[in-house]
Order: structure tokens, then sequence, then C-alpha cells
């Protein structure tokens, strides 16, 4: 069966590896809109032409609504607003949707996933393979170690990242609160600074790196006395996270209503690796 794409945000960082993503995919997923803001100069553009392949007769567009008329799966890597919009739309057309974009406030996740009784929706804060084999290995470590050891994420990201932390240290630390019981909201320290005083043991702190080019690497650190583990991913090209998101769309195509992550496209969920 063909699934029929659309990109929101596609002159991007993202949204240009995922027109790359799609021209190298099996020909079941097919790129069928490119769209960008009104007001962005390429609109009118070929699509092919912002990855420098040539004409594919997709032409970038901000007319999401008529859009959403001849695709199966919106894909959105844009900011917070943008996403809320595209996805009460979305919801409104009965259009699914894969949804990268970091940095939502608590109240605008609830809204978001409240969509999720309407529509096929799958939100990742990462989408790389590794990334998501990494959160098994992290909650298998919380377990292991548990009150044994302080606990500490490190990501660092390009300069022109805008959300601090990352999405995928927040879900890290989202993992290692689960496992361990613990509120992520009542024991999380965002930098540390001055008289900090000693470190609680339940504290889950991060620390954010932002510089040049750096695609997205995270750190979690567990720290004994006498010995550390750290589990590290480092990503060092966006094609991970695209190929990840693309593979994402073919598979909520198929899904009923509902709120889904990449762990559920993997089968990782509730299963051990
Ligand atoms: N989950 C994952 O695996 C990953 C998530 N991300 C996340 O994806 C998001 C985007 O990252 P990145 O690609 O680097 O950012 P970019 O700023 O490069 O791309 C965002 C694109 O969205 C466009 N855009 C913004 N608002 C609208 C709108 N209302 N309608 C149409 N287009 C819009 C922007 O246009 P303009 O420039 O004109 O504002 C821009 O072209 C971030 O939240 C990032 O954290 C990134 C990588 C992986
Ligand atoms: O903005 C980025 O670039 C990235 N954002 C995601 C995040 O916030 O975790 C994923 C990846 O690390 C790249």
């Amino acid at each position: 069966m063909t699934t029929r794409v659309g990109i929101l945000g596609a002159a991007g960082r993202m949204g240009k590896m995922l027109i790359e993503a799609i021209a190298e995919s099996p020909d079941s997923v097919v790129l069928a809109a490119a769209l960008e803001r009104p007001e962005s100069t390429l609109q009118g553009a070929d699509a092919g032409e912002l990855i420098g392949s040539g004409a594919i007769g997709v032409v970038v567009s901000a007319d999401l609504a008529a859009a959403l008329q001849r695709i199966d799966v919106l894909i959105d890597f844009t900011t917070p607003d943008a996403t809320l919009e595209s996805a009460r739309l979305c919801a409104d057309a009965g259009v699914a949707m894969v949804v990268g974009t970091t940095g939502l406030s608590s109240s605008q996740e609830a809204e978001f996933r409240s969509h999720g009784s309407r529509i096929a929706l799958c939100k990742a804060s990462n989408f790389s393979s590794g990334v998501n084999v990494a959160f098994k290995l992290i909650a298998e470590a919380a377990r292991a170690m548990g009150d044994d050891v302080d606990i500490d994420i490190i990501e660092a990201h390009h300069r022109h990242k805008v959300d601090a932390p990352s999405g995928t240290a927040l879900s890290m630390g989202e993992v290692v609160a689960d496992t361990l019981g613990r509120d992520l909201s009542q024991v999380a320290v965002y930098g540390r600074e001055g008289q900090t005083g000693a470190r609680p043991r339940e504290q889950i702190g991060f620390a954010t790196i932002r510089g040049g080019d750096i695609v997205g690497d995270h750190t979690v650190l567990f720290a004994a006395d006498g010995e550390r583990l750290e589990i590290t991913h480092k990503a060092s090209s966006r094609m991970a996270f695209a190929r990840g998101a693309v593979r994402a769309a073919a598979w909520v195509a198929q899904q009923p209503a509902g709120c889904y992550d990449m762990q559920d496209v993997l089968g990782f969920r509730e299963k051990a690796l």
C-alpha cells in the first residue's frame, strides 16, 4: 500500500533531510506535499531543488488545508505553535501525523495528545533507532543500579537549536524517573551554579552544551563511589532521524486513532531487547 506523505517545515534542517529520506525509501512511500510558511522565499520552489536533486514535481506551498486532501500522513518538524495548529487541522481532516518537534510545554503536550482521540499520532523526541535502543539500556541500568548511583544527563547540540534541554534528554530523564519511581518535575535540576549544597541522591541533573554543527549527543551518567557507567548516543547525520520518521509514517498510516511513539514503531514497547 502506498503512503502519501506531506512535510511541514520542508525547507528546514530536518525538512530537507526528510525529502532525501523519502527519495531513497521504497516506492511505497511518496512525497505528495511540501509545506512552508506563506512568507517563505521558497514558496513555489520544487522540493527536489531544495535538496539539489532536480525537480520532482512537488512544489513548496503554504496551503496545508489543501495538502491534507491528498496525503495520508503529515510529518511535522517545526515549532510547538506550528505543530499545535497543524495537529488541529490534521484531526479535522482525519490525517495521521508523525511529529518530531520538541520544546512543547506540558499544556501544549496535553493539547496535542488530545487529538489522539480522532487520529493516529506518532510523536517522539528522537526518531533514531540508536536512541530508542538507548532508552531501553538506560531503564535497565537504572533498575540495576537504582539508588546506589547519582544520575545526570548531558546533551550537546548545534548552535541553532532553540530549546533546552533537548527533548531527547528530557525523555531520558523520564525513563530514569519512571524506572526509579521518582517524579521528574520534583527531582530535575537544570544546570548548577553557586552554593548548590551537596547533591541529593534522587536528583536528576541536566547539563546542556550548544555549539557549532553538533548534530546531537546524549550521555546518561550513572556515578557511584569508585566507578561510573556512561550510556552515550552520538548522531553524526540527521539522516538517522529522518529515516526513522519516514519508517514511522508508513507505520502510523496503518494504525487506529491513538498516541504512539517510536518505541511502538520499533516494537520495543514492554519488550526486553
Ligand atoms: N524528534 C527528532 O528525532 C528530532 C527533532 N528535531 C526537532 O525538530 C524541530 C525542527 O528542527 P530543525 O529542522 O533543526 O529546525 P529548522 O528551524 O531548521 O526547521 C523548521 C522549519 O519549520 C518551518 N516552520 C516554522 N513554522 C512554520 C509554520 N507555521 N508553517 C510552516 N513551516 C514552518 C521553519 O520555517 P522558518 O525558517 O521560516 O521559520 C523551518 O523551515 C525542532 O523542534 C527540533 O528539536 C530535530 C531533529 C530530530
Ligand atoms: O534540534 C535538534 O537538532 C534535535 N532535536 C531533538 C531533541 O531535542 O532531542 C533530537 C535530536 O537530538 C536533534
